[in-house]
């Protein structure tokens, strides 16, 4: 079996307690240690007079070992903090008798040497050999309990402190360390050897109990520890009463008070990621024996005079209960129902059209559910979705990264982006650095990521999302478009992932990937689960002998009817009923208002970062810079070749409207066509950012900002080659010379034609439909700014043109170059606005400023529209 200790016991292996002096004791579970300075009456020696004689046991609970205080005059401490109890989950270091130099004492569980055994062992003994199911016609084929059939269920007999968890880590009780504390690495199951038949050794082990549906807060507590009469302030800073380090954590984050009356508040310190009450934020609440407090990847909860603290290291549990969405009258999904243990790699299949997609939305909260819930650790995952989607880290199909720059580029601008704005520029960077490890990248960190290779960059995208340490990874097609080695390499990746801790779930559409998963969900169309259990019995459950013939019979059968199939079988049984847990019926939701994500950095400092990043993608793309600057130059040229003079013969400069003309053409389509694709292109990455956090505002004024930037110096250059050494009046309507006049005009239409770029780069769905509105505006634009044809009193064509720069912007220069002056009289009406008179041309200018500000406005409305409706369900 896997996750055996040394000891006889199934669950609860040995502890190793070392000190600074003297050698290492093992204690076995069955009885209690006492620790002290009396080398006399205690078994485990703390030789420090600052330690009480008998200061402390050790003994085994319900949650593993613990360490209990037993009276001490001068305390026991965890990471600073007075603590009555400790749990000692995967390894933990105490100090006895003062916080900061006091005796320390290292507890660690012991792991057998054979749990960490090579793969060619391994694979000959698997943890929990299943019999590869003999597969045969008809569904009458699924395993029978007790005949080769998988390891115990969840929530079935693995229960907490009963029963084996995952391969190669401890019992469900002995699990959970501190987040810093000296956790036990445990080795991951390794891959079977190339050709070795039968399921991988992994297939069957059935994935962390669940049977206790209670929070690990109240079922397994890193620490316990005596609520202080005082004022207890957590942060991330070394200078807190509690420290929790932990990036998403502020420096100074909240503060647990007494009140006079005895009671217990907890305070927000203004953090960045929020302090919250039972999943909702919280500035300042009274708290009740039921309330969990969420900071973090901490989460609290008062239990008498104690305070329990769990630290969310990714080994949680998910309950997903009769899930069921909605759009319009037509389900998408029906009654979607299964459990997930800790450590686990789920892989969700289907017939194309089944609902995939639309799982993966609902569970990240970015598809309402009209039926249902999710149990993250025993909460409700919907309800309590503001604190618990910082647990959620989302790849969706689309990479979600700038491929101009560096892995170590993007990674660290993410990384700016997500965590709080108080942390250092180290510790940020440290992360950066886990990741790029972590995900095999340290060779590539200072490669463009254009230049990874497909599986690469899937990688990039799963490391940007790991930078928060989410407990649950969801993965959209990962393996879509790569070969099959690259495909492989990535699920082995994913596979390490869920062993190192956390929940991982992937849509696949490529069965073959699916073997290194614990589980497997096969859904049909129509939303209907047809299956769920391991994947190297899902074959057998359909009576095929491969995915082929099951995929052929998915889609000639009814989802109804797979699914009531499935819900009669014996793996629905085994690997769903049996894990779910009791109070987990499908229930109606109320509609719940929507919480808006968390801003981990203020609006000025994410403006700063984006800008940042962007200046940096532009950069890097030296091609894209060359054609920026070049384009003015070569644009002005053409504009200067046009024959005629700005200002002739008055009454006979024939000319001079179409070098205007074309003047305003050009510095409009050069606006347009540089804002045109910018939101769209990067539509992936501003929705991921956005649930992270992102503001709406500042994303679209970082755009604003730099391409404004660009399209002024484009402007500059476009006037000072067009313009420079042609005659123009002395004196302009207000600006003196005349050229700065124009110059004006030219760069607030270029800036104004931008942000209607970005407004038709918010509204398209799909990059193909910007170059036709591209063409469309550029006509408009020309048509009517006014130098075709009069415009003033053509009804409806005039109240249109005001909504084209160039109408304003060619007006001011109009204007300014005294057009009504120069050009013959036709006899037609004079334009109004092209009179040379400082209140038409303010006017002309102020409207060119209200249309940038409009369309900025329209483009924020278009992006907000893509937001998620609600975080989690609606009402029926
Ligand atoms: N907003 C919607 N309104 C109506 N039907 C929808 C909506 N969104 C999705 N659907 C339908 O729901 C079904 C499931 O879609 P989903 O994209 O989740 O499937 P999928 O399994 O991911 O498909 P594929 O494998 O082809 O990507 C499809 O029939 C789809 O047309």
């Amino acid at each position: 079996m896997g996750g055996r200790y040394a000891s006889e016991d199934p669950v609860v292996p040995q502890l190793t307690a070392s000190t600074d002096a003297g050698q290492p004791v093992v204690l076995d579970p069955g009885r209690d240690y006492i620790v002290g300075r009396d080398p006399q009456s205690c078994n485990v020696v703390v030789d420090d007079r600052r330690v009480s004689r008998r200061h402390a046991v050790l003994r085994v609970a319900a949650d593993g070992w613990e360490l209990v205080d037993t009276g001490s005059v001068n305390g026991t401490y965890v990471r600073g903090q007075r603590v009555n109890r400790v749990v000692v989950g995967g390894g933990i270091e105490v100090v006895l008798g003062d916080p900061d130099d006091g005796g320390r004492l290292r507890l660690t569980p012991v792991v057998e040497a054979t749990e960490l055994v090579p793969a060619a062992s391994q694979s000959q003994q698997p943890y929990a050999p299943p019999q590869p199911p003999v597969p045969q016609p008809g569904p009458q084929s699924i395993p029978q309990p007790g005949h080769g059939g998988p390891g115990p269920a969840p929530g079935g007999p693995a229960r907490a402190g009963s029963g084996p968890g995952r391969p190669g880590q401890p019992g469900h009780g002995a699990r959970g360390p501190a987040q810093g504390s000296a956790g036990t690495p445990v080795a991951p199951p390794p891959p079977p050897p190339p050709g070795a038949g039968g399921p991988p050794p992994w297939a069957n082990i059935v994935p962390g109990p669940m049977a206790d549906p209670r929070p690990s807060v109240d079922r397994r507590p890193s620490v316990v520890m005596q609520i202080p009469v005082r004022t207890l302030r957590i942060g991330r800073a070394l200078d807190n009463d509690l420290v929790l380090t932990d990036l998403m954590v502020s420096r100074h984050h909240a503060e647990l008070r007494t009140t006079p009356g005895g009671r217990h508040e907890i305070a927000d310190l203004g953090s960045h990621n929020g302090t919250y009450v039972n999943g909702v934020p919280v500035e300042r609440q009274i708290l009740g024996p039921n309330d969990i407090v969420g900071i973090g990847h901490a989460t609290f909860r008062l239990d008498g005079n104690e305070l329990r603290e769990f630290i969310d290291t990714g080994e949680v549990s998910l309950h997903i209960n009769g899930l069921e969405v909605k759009a319009g009258d037509k389900t998408l999904l029906h009654d979607v129902s299964f459990p997930i243990g800790e450590r686990t790699l789920l892989a969700v299949v289907g017939t194309s059209g089944a609902g995939k997609s639309t799982l993966l939305k609902a569970l990240t909260g970015s598809l309402p559910v009209s039926r249902g819930n999710v149990l993250y650790d025993g909460r409700d995952m919907f309800a309590q979705f503001a604190e618990l989607r910082q647990r959620i880290g989302l790849v969706p199909q689309d990479d979600i990264l700038h491929k101009q720059l560096t892995v170590r580029q993007a990674l660290r601008y993410a990384a700016r982006l997500r965590f709080p704005e108080d942390t250092e520029k180290s510790e940020r960077a440290r992360r950066v650095e886990e990741v790029i490890a972590d995900l095999g990248l340290t060779e590539r960190a200072e490669l463009p990521i254009h230049k990874l290779s497909g599986g690469q960059r899937k990688r990039v995208s799963v490391a940007v999302e790991l930078l928060t340490k989410p407990s649950l990874l969801y993965l959209d097609e990962p393996t879509s478009g790569l070969d099959v080695g690259s495909a492989g390499d990535l699920m082995d990746n994913l596979r390490n992932l869920a062993d190192d801790g956390r929940t991982v779930i992937t849509v696949l559409h490529d069965l073959d990937s699916a073997e290194v998963c614990d589980r497997l969900l096969v859904l049909v169309t129509g939303g209907y689960v047809a299956y769920y259990g391991p994947p190297g019995e899902a074959l057998a459950y359909f009576g095929k002998e491969n995915w082929r013939d099951a995929f052929k019979m998915l889609n000639r059968e009814d989802g109804t009817t797979l699914a009531q199939r499935f819900r009669a079988s014996e793996p629905h049984a085994r690997y769903v009923e049996s894990g779910l847990a009791p109070a987990a019926a499908p229930q109606p939701q109320a509609e719940r208002p929507q919480v808006k994500p968390p801003k981990p950095q203020s609006w000025g400092s994410q403006l700063a970062t984006l800008s940042r990043r962007y200046l940096s993608v532009i950069a890097s793309d030296k091609k894209y810079l060359a054609l920026l600057l070049a384009a003015p130059v070569l644009l002005g040229a053409l504009c200067r070749a046009i024959p005629g003079k700005f200002v002739g013969e008055p009454g006979q400069n024939q000319d001079i409207l179409t070098k205007l003309l074309v003047l305003f053409v050009i510095s409009g389509l050069m606006g347009s066509a540089t804002a045109v694709n910018e939101l769209i292109k990067e539509r992936a990455i501003y929705q991921r950012e956005r649930s992270a956090g992102l503001s709406v505002s500042a994303y679209l004024c970082s755009k604003l900002l730099v391409l404004g930037l660009i399209a002024t110096l484009q402007g500059v250059a476009l006037t000072a080659v067009a313009v420079i050494g042609y005659d123009l009046p002395d004196k302009g309507v207000v600006i003196s010379p005349t050229i700065v006049e124009v110059g004006i005009a030219v760069v607030l239409s270029a800036v104004a034609a931008m942000a209607l770029g970005l407004v038709i780069s918010a509204l398209v769905s799909t990059p193909e439909l910007t170059m036709p509105l591209l063409v469309v505006i550029a006509i408009v634009q020309v048509v009517l700014c006014g130098a075709l044809f009069p415009l003033t009193g053509a009804l409806v064509i005039e109240q249109i043109s005001w909504i084209a720069p160039a109408r304003w912007a060619f007006s001011a220069a109009a204007g300014s170059v005294d057009v009504l002056v120069q050009m013959p009289d036709k006899g037609d009406k004079p334009d109004p606005l092209w009179k040379s008179e400082p209140r038409v041309w303010y006017t002309n200018i102020a409207i060119l400023g209200g249309q940038i500000v409009v369309y900025a406005t329209v483009a924020m409305m278009l992006l907000r529209r893509l937001d998620p409706k609600v975080g989690g369900r609606k009402g029926r």
